[in-house]
């Protein structure tokens, strides 16, 4: 069993790893909560595989637990589910003082997390993250939001769990696509922290030789993670890192209306293209666009798509690293290091991408 401590002063909080740990959840969140009532959020398709055991579990430890399902997909990400999200929680007779389980990908995380964020003006919160992608990333770190008809994530805040309880036992039902999709945010942590790293996940023989290490790949994610976090849990600075490739990857998801690709996807296209930038802009040093594309094609990630950039432009200002009108791009020097460039609004049409 692996523990992660993520110090945040008094939101501090453990992340628990090991495969079988669902199985045994009620005593995790017993370190935490010692009242009754649970309420777990969750969306159809993780309802459906896990949703009765996980209730079970959670009376079997003798906690009195109520289920809010939502419709699984980025698309729902939305204030429409939100609200009704909102309403079922409260129909489920939780008050202040009762705890939130966010039991699922990062959609149901992010929005999930949101809504324990509001609700009563905020209750507490436990992420078990049940996707590649939330366990390495989306879990830890405490941002959540919802999409806005403007924007990926464009209402939110940053509200840390109590707890995230990791088993990647629980991955072995999640189809091939949605490993791939959170192997571009492993990809990230390697190309923007660590180049022994990302060399170690290059060296693999492919996904499946990744999958049998797939502990240790958690482990190694969110022990990154948590030491950013650390530093700069408002992402005023250092935390813009792990922004990598989402600049144009955010925008590639909403031009599509969230319908072509998935989010791991849509960073994957956007850190080959911002680094191929760097390139061009003498930012990157030569080769390095060449090893991201190398490793994305790897993981057979997307690495480009037909659409224009002029069409992203207007989608892009929208970003939050964009702190009045200066937009924060994220370029790697070389593998493993990062250099943020502070560009104009202005700037990006007849400088970035002229
Ligand atoms: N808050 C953060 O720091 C952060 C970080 C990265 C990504 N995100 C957000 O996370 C979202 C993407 O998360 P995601 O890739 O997990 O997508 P997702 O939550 O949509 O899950 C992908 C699909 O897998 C299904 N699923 C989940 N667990 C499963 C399991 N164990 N077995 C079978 N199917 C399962 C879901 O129902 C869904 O259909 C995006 O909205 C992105 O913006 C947030
Ligand atoms: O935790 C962070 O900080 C990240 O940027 C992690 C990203 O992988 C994630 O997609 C995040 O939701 C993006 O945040 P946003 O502020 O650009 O919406
Ligand atoms: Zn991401």
């Amino acid at each position: 069993m692996e523990k992660l401590h993520i110090n945040l002063d008094e939101k501090s909080y453990d992340i628990f790893i090991d495969r079988g740990i669902f199985n045994e959840i009620g005593k995790y969140i017993s370190k935490v909560y010692k009242k009754k009532k649970i309420v777990v959020v969750t969306d159809t398709n993780v309802d459906k595989l896990y949703g009765d055991k996980l209730l079970k579990n959670l009376k079997m430890s003798g906690y009195m637990p109520a289920k809010v399902v939502f419709d699984a997909g980025e698309e729902n990400k939305n204030f429409e589910t939100l609200t009704e999200v909102y309403e079922k929680i409260i129909d489920s007779e939780i008050k202040r003082g009762d705890l939130l389980i966010a039991f699922g990908g990062g959609v149901v995380g992010d929005l999930a997390g949101f809504a324990a964020s509001t609700i009563y003006r905020g209750i507490d919160f436990i992420q078990i993250p049940t996707t590649l992608l939330a366990q390495v990333d989306s879990s830890v770190g405490g941002k959540v939001a919802v999409d806005t008809t403007r924007g990926k994530n464009l209402v939110g805040s940053f509200y840390q769990p109590r707890m995230v309880v990791i088993d990647p036992d629980l991955l072995k039902t999640l189809d091939e696509r949605e490993v791939r999709s959170g192997m571009a945010e492993v990809i990230k942590y390697g190309a923007i922290y660590d180049s022994e790293f990302f060399d170690y996940l290059l060296g693999k023989e492919d996904l499946k030789s990744s999958m049998t290490d797939i502990e240790k790949i958690i482990k190694k994610c969110c022990e990154i993670k948590a030491k950013i976090v650390e530093k700069d849990e408002l992402d005023l600075g250092l935390r813009m890192i792990l922004n990598f490739g989402h600049t144009l990857g955010h925008a590639i998801e909403k031009y599509y209306n969230y319908g072509k690709y998935t989010h791991g996807e849509a960073i994957s296209i956007g850190m080959y293209d911002i680094t191929k930038l760097g390139e061009r802009l003498g930012i990157t040093k030569p080769g390095v666009s060449d090893k991201i594309k190398e490793i994305l094609k790897k993981y057979n990630l997307p690495i480009e798509d037909e659409v224009e950039i002029k069409d992203l432009i207007e989608i892009m200002k929208t970003d939050k690293k964009n702190i009045s009108g200066i937009l924060n791009f994220i370029f790697l020097s070389e593998i493993g290091k990062v250099e943020i460039k502070k560009v104009g609004e202005e700037e990006i049409t007849n400088k970035l991408f002229k």
